[in-house]
């Protein structure tokens, strides 16, 4: 099938990336006995996309928690270029599903919160913020409260905080669950630019077949729960077109297609 390729076929893009973050035998289970996640190994290549998609309440967000650093997985281990995670550490942020902005500071001040954190003075945080705040096309938004903002307008602002900390490893839990499909839209198309200009590493979660397929190098698909990995995606589209011809492109509807049928077999 065209663009769906199964990880052993002939080498595609995310084959020839070297992985950032190796995921190695990590089973999570939660105190009361929930079983998120069962002997999960995977690894993610530097520079890339990946989307973890899996029924509702596979272990998704367990997952992406525990490679943040902000959950302890009960066996297995996270390592981040070669290196054991025991926390949260600078070069790994995350962009929660509710944006977790504060609601007492502008735009600028919670851009640049990662920042402040570090201990980087006022004005060079603020400079590092105001490019990324134009950089998520929210310029001349600076000085507005979270609540002046609409849902997705807030959601750029957790983006451009998750990237003015340079971090290499970007990590965005279902950021676009919230917003009409417009607004979505114009969200992956800003993701696919950082992705490209920014050569970060992105881990993504989203519930839509149709999105994960239009903004990811691979997509990691994940069983029912306890979550193993069922399939591993490479994603191969002609970048270059037009968003709607990439929509209309076979590549396109026959991965969205393939995976469909996959994820069908989850659903009871
Ligand atoms: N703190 C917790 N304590 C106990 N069980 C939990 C906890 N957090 C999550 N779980 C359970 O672990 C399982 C996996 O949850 P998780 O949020 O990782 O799934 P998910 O795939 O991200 O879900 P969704 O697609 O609905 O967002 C679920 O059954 C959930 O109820």
């Amino acid at each position: 099938m065209i663009g769906l390729q199964a990880q052993t076929a002939a080498p595609p893009l995310a084959a020839d990336a070297a992985p950032i973050v190796e995921v190695r035998g990590l089973s999570k289970i939660y105190p009361g006995g929930v079983e998120a996640l069962n002997d999960i190994s995977l690894s993610f290549p530097e520079g890339e996309l990946t989307t973890l998609l899996g029924p509702s309440g596979c272990g998704k967000t367990t997952l992406l928690k525990i490679i943040a650093g902000l959950l302890q997985p009960t066996g297995g281990e996270v390592r981040v270029r070669g290196r054991a995670v025991t926390g949260p550490g600078p070069e790994r942020s995350f962009v929660f599903q509710d944006f977790a902005l504060m609601p007492w500071a502008t735009v600028i001040r919670n851009a640049a919160f990662g920042l402040e954190l570090r201990g980087v003075p006022r004005s060079e945080r603020e400079a590092v913020a105001e490019k990324y705040i134009a950089s998520v096309g929210l310029k001349g938004f600076e000085t507005k409260y979270p609540h002046e903002l609409s849902g997705g307008m807030r959601q750029r602002v957790g983006l451009a905080r998750a990237l003015a900390v340079n971090a290499d490893i970007v990590m965005m839990d279902e950021p676009f669950s919230a917003v009409d499909e417009q607004t979505r839209r114009q969200f992956q198309e800003d993701m696919l630019r950082l992705v490209a200009q920014e050569r970060k590493t992105f881990l993504f979660v989203t519930h839509s077949i149709e999105e994960a397929v239009y903004v990811s190098n691979r997509i990691v698909l994940l069983s029912r729960r306890p979550s193993r990995v069922s399939e591993i995606i490479d994603v191969n589209l002609p970048r270059d077109s037009e968003p709607d011809q990439i929509r209309r492109h076979p590549a396109y509807l026959d991965t969205v297609e393939g995976i469909w049928q996959t994820l069908k077999r989850y659903l009871d």
